[in-house]
């Protein structure tokens, strides 16, 4: 007997010869057994290999690769092979190029198959001259072995801690902070959390570096308040690193997976540092989105506002604002911006960031945009333009019926998921908005993430 379900052509633990086919947007290599897909981590496409299949579903499986007979030309050794066992550089086993070309097709097929737009086009991905140590922050768990604090990172769908201190994405000054930090609270015997018993006490360290400004925030993420020599701890950060213009004390007392707990106690400074966005100063909180990579970030805003085409007539709202980062960059260019954000500490952020670079046209109201929105609508405001930000689950169906009822000339959409965007890109199509390109950039070199800018224009 081949297997236990004679449906499928291959059977568990069974050694086959196959060639890799395509790549998944989880990065896995596909390959077909009689049109039946294995999924198989580190197969490139065109790739031959011997694969043990480890798992077996009803319409697709898993396997693991025992022998790669070829290479493909896309393949480069990796940079460092934790960062695949950890999962924070899924794709550095292939060429930075073929990387933006696997970006662009992801959305390509997406546009194809969920939203079922197959016209529009999807240019080049955008990509870094220097993809590498480009984040501009961390938030790195902190364990106990032999005794000791150790950094790093959670093996794929494990909570067991590699110890790493290159991570080779991150800004190199921030893989320093972290190391430092940690050796630090070693010193002065402050304990581990254990996620198992619930007890000790430094869960993370959370490190965030104005890219431009070189200000550094360090966040001590906590599981009590009550913690450590603060008055020793404080001054010898400072010391080993003078780029530090806050420190803060997270506390987090829950059994959880969210880093971040309420209370926030400030140890140094404000809660606050400073970065530069296309020519506007910001403050950034501790609890305030961020994008993590500015250099791509300013060309990604820049399409964002070009798509938007303000003459300075123009009312714009700007959906998911964050702590502004849009929309001074819009309101340079509009006659009257509003704004909207969920969190109340990014709102409080946003209103600063106006007013430290003397924008004024531009009011910010701390909400869901799914419940703005409609409000917004029904008080009556004629936007030109809408240019929405969302977080990675897309737009909420409630949104997107109030900003089809405020009849913008244009939408801009800024997307960190092409699955989400061509679900909502559906709705607008059929709605009456037209996209005729959509452009992808690469904020994550390295990993499968990736950006992308839509213009949707109301046919008339
Ligand atoms: C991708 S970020 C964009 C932020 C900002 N545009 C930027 O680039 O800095 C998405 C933002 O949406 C906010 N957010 C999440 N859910 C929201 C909701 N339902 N309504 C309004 N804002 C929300 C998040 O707090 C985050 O600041």
């Amino acid at each position: 007997m081949k297997n236990e379900n004679q449906a499928l052509p291959v059977s568990k633990n069974e050694k086959i010869k196959v060639t890799f086919e395509d790549l998944t947007s989880e990065g896995l290599g596909v390959a077909k057994v009689d049109s039946y897909p294995l999924f198989v981590i580190d197969g490139l496409p065109g790739e031959e290999a011997i694969v043990k299949v480890t798992k077996l579903g009803k319409s697709y499986g898993f396997a693991r690769i025992e022998e790669r007979l070829s290479s493909s030309e896309d393949r480069i050794p990796t940079t460092d092979v934790l960062g695949t066992q950890v999962g924070t550089m899924p794709l550095q086993h292939m060429r930075y190029e073929a990387q933006l070309k696997f970006k662009q097709n992801m959305v390509i097929q997406d546009f194809k198959r969920i939203a079922k737009l197959p016209d529009i086009e999807v240019l080049p991905t955008i990509g870094m001259k220097q993809p590498w140590g480009y984040r501009n922050k961390a938030q790195i768990p902190v364990r106990a072995k032999d005794g000791k604090l150790v950094t790093g990172f959670f093996r794929k769908n494990t909570h067991d801690l590699v110890p790493m201190e290159n991570f080779h994405i991150q800004d190199p000054k921030i893989d320093e902070a972290i190391v430092k930090v940690r050796d630090i609270l070693q010193e002065y015997g402050v304990k581990a959390y254990d996620e198992k018993k619930h007890t000790g006490n430094i869960r993370h360290i959370m490190v965030r570096r104005g890219t431009y400004t070189g200000e550094m925030m360090i966040v001590l993420v906590t599981r009590t308040a009550k913690i450590f020599p603060k008055s020793k701890i404080v001054p010898d950060i400072l010391e080993a690193l003078p780029e530090v213009v806050s420190i803060v004390q997270n506390v987090n007392p829950k059994r959880s997976n969210v880093i971040l707990g309420e209370e926030t106690i400030i140890l140094h400074g404000e809660d606050l540092y400073h970065d530069t966005l296309l020519g506007h100063k910001f403050a950034i909180s501790s609890k305030s989105f961020y994008q993590v990579n500015p250099l791509q970030t300013e060309k990604l805003y820049q399409l964002a506002l070009d798509a938007a085409q303000l003459t300075g007539e123009e009312t714009v709202i700007d959906a998911y604002c964050g702590i502004g980062t849009i929309s001074l960059a819009l309101a340079e260019k509009a006659k009257q911006v509003y704004a909207m954000e969920i969190v109340p500490d990014a709102i409080e952020m946003a209103k600063r960031n106006a007013e430290e670079n003397n924008i004024e046209n531009v009011t910010f109201e701390i909400g869901a945009a799914e419940e703005v929105m409609p409000k917004w609508a029904e008080e009556g405001i004629q936007a030109d333009v809408i240019v929405v930000d969302p977080p990675r689950k897309g737009l909420d169906a409630g949104f997107i019926e109030a900003a089809l009822t405020v009849n913008p000339d244009r939408i801009v959409y800024v997307s960190c998921n092409p699955a989400t965007l061509s679900r909502d890109l559906r709705i607008f199509a059929d709605n009456g908005y037209e996209a005729k390109q959509a452009q992808p950039v690469d904020l994550f070199p390295q990993t499968l993430h990736v950006e992308t800018v839509v213009a949707l224009t109301k046919i008339k």
